[in-house]
């Protein structure tokens, strides 16, 4: 298969083992088993991937042949009875696959039409061997006209149409022809099969930067791409379906990819489980700091959370007027009133406290800002969950915490939403999602947790988790603090700050499918366990 014409297999190629840059000193993901599915491929790997699979003596054409297939079954199951299909060809290997598809589609005797964008003649290498199948099958090739190739007569049969336009070989945005083309197929309302992205969509991020299809289904190869799975991609999308073509597992593994969709096929280890002998110290515990007496909720939502997810103990420190606004609503956790300076240094000293939360209901002063950089340069092996207000009372001064943060020999986790992301990190926040949160990440030297309906997971190192099990109804007041307190929970049972917060993330988008619409954060706390018990049953 020819790629060369395409973007797709340019950039970050290296000639042997590790693609992409190498994950750096051990900290690299283990590939082996059903970790090796979860990989989500940039265009350039998976370009990368079938030039591998081709040099092991899987031709090019045989690969088409196979997508082909894969598009042919999606789009045969997907058509109502009677219903024809209109297949629209790029000029790259996309278009190819597409005509690999309708070859197969009318010998299934399934009605056909295919629609080419630029001149035929033009189609190159495995697109053009396709092509000539589909003509030797008696298909014939005709101009695709950007206004008029789907009929406006209501009367005429309402075709499935499979867009096999631009897939990972996009280039630039669309424009002139094949913008207009997308125009049409979004505004006809017809029911969309697209191959391996709707054409338009930036496989590596997710974005357009010129129109693109709404797809109903999409088909992809080998493995999701970051595109399928970040918005507003996922949605582009509509269903995605993940077809094999052949492409081994070692093939993928080879090349070291940096991304994985979130979850626990994803994690390399199970969610910690409590030893039959265990007791509540062993469990860790965990030290939340309260805000002040009328915002104590949320570090409550945090510290209860912190317990569900498996602290053996959570401490809830607040200044000593705010006392009588937690006390009346804890129960099992517990309530340490700071009466001076002292207090405060006594506690960061216990030795019990594996894991720290402070930012939800902080507040903006000096005096979280002293807490938060107390608790970064806390006892080494610590772990460190900051949220909300630890992270936007920094706003106007940075680098004195990314600073202090990049002492640390153990990462802190941070969990911004997109908001509180830009005040931290103006700049990164002008990336696609993925990027902004590596170079967040890999600015601060701590495990950026970007939060959204796509939250990303991103470590220093550059590896990432990207999220997609969150129902919309987590957008509620509340719902960000309980994710800070599972984050400390899991650190506080030494799982490592990356996979605990790729966990608490997973956790906290299971719980709130389980709490369903209308749900509050409050609702959210006892779903945790019911999601932990399925995910424990796998
Ligand atoms: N493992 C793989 O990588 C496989 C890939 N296959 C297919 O191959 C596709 C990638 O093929 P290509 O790399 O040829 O890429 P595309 O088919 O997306 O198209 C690339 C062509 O379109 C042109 N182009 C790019 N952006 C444009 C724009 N904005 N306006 C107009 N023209 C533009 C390029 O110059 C090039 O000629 C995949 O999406 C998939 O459908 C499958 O055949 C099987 C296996
Ligand atoms: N539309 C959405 N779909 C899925 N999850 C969402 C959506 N909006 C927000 N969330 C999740 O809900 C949580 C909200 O956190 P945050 O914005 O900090 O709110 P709060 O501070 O009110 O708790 C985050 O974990 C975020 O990923
Ligand atoms: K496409």
């Amino acid at each position: 298969m020819d790629r060369d014409k395409g973007s797709g297999g340019g950039a970050g190629k290296a000639a042997g083992g590790s693609f992409g840059g190498g994950s750096g000193g051990g900290a690299g993901w283990d590939w082996s088993g059903e970790q090796a599915a979860t990989a989500l491929l940039t265009p350039a790997e998976m370009a990368e991937a079938d030039r591998r699979t081709m040099a092991a003596g899987v031709s090019g054409h045989e690969l088409m042949r196979r997508a082909g297939a894969a598009v042919a079954r999606a789009a045969a199951v997907m058509r109502s009875a009677g219903q024809p299909v209109l297949v629209l060809c790029g000029p790259g290997n996309n278009g190819g696959d597409g005509y690999v598809a309708a070859t197969l589609l009318k010998h299934w005797g399934i009605p056909v039409t295919l629609l080419c964008l630029g001149q035929p003649d033009q189609v190159r290498g495995d697109a053009a061997e396709a092509a000539a199948g589909w003509r030797a099958a008696g298909g014939t090739i005709a101009l695709l006209d950007p206004v008029s190739f789907i009929a406006n007569d209501r009367n005429a049969p309402r075709p499935l149409v499979v867009d096999a336009l631009f897939g990972a070989g996009l280039s630039r945005p669309l424009d002139g022809a094949a913008a207009a083309a997308v125009d049409r197929i979004n505004a006809s309302a017809l029911p969309v099969l697209a191959v391996d992205v709707p054409s338009g969509l930036e496989g590596a991020t997710g974005r357009a930067a010129g129109p693109v299809v709404r797809a109903t289904r999409t088909v992809t190869f080998a493995r999701l791409k970051p595109g399928h799975v970040l918005l507003p991609g996922r949605d582009l999308c509509g269903e995605t379906l993940l077809c094999d073509i052949g492409i081994g597992n070692e093939t993928i593994s080879d090349l070291q990819p940096k991304a994985r969709l979130n979850g626990p096929a994803a994690w390399g280890r199970g969610l910690p489980q409590p030893a039959r002998d265990t007791h509540k110290y062993a469990r860790g515990a965990v030290l939340a700091v309260s805000g002040p007496y009328h915002a104590t909720g949320a570090i409550r939502l945090a510290a209860e959370a912190a317990l569900r997810a498996g602290a053996g103990l959570v401490s809830i420190a607040c200044a000593p007027a705010a006392t009588a606004a937690l006390v009346p609503h804890l129960t099992a956790v517990m309530v340490r009133p700071l009466r001076d300076g002292a207090a405060w240094a006594d506690l960061l000293a216990e030795p019990r406290f594996a894991a720290a939360v402070i930012g939800p209901g902080a507040g903006l002063g000096e005096g979280v800002r002293h807490q938060v950089l107390d608790l970064v340069a806390a006892p080494a092996g610590r772990g460190l969950v900051l949220d909300a207000d630890a992270l936007s009372a920094f706003a106007g001064d940075r680098e004195r915490l990314l600073g202090a943060l990049r002492q640390r020999s153990s990462p802190a986790i941070l969990t911004p939403h997109a908001g509180e992301f830009r005040r931290l990190f103006p700049q990164a926040a002008a990336l696609d999602r993925l990027a902004a949160a590596r170079a967040a990440a890999r600015e601060a030297g701590a495990v950026v947790v970007l939060k959204g309906s796509d939250t990303v997971i991103a470590a220093p190192d550059g590896r990432a988790f990207v999220n997609a099990n969150a129902p919309a109804a987590l957008a509620t007041a509340g719902s960000g603090d309980v994710l800070a307190g599972l984050a400390a929970g899991l650190l506080a049972q030494a799982v490592a700050p990356f996979e605990a917060a790729a966990m608490a993330v997973h956790v906290h988008g299971a719980a709130g499918a389980l709490a369903g619409a209308g749900m509050t954060a409050e609702d959210l706390l006892p779903a945790v366990p019911r999601a932990l018990a399925r995910l424990a049953a796998g």
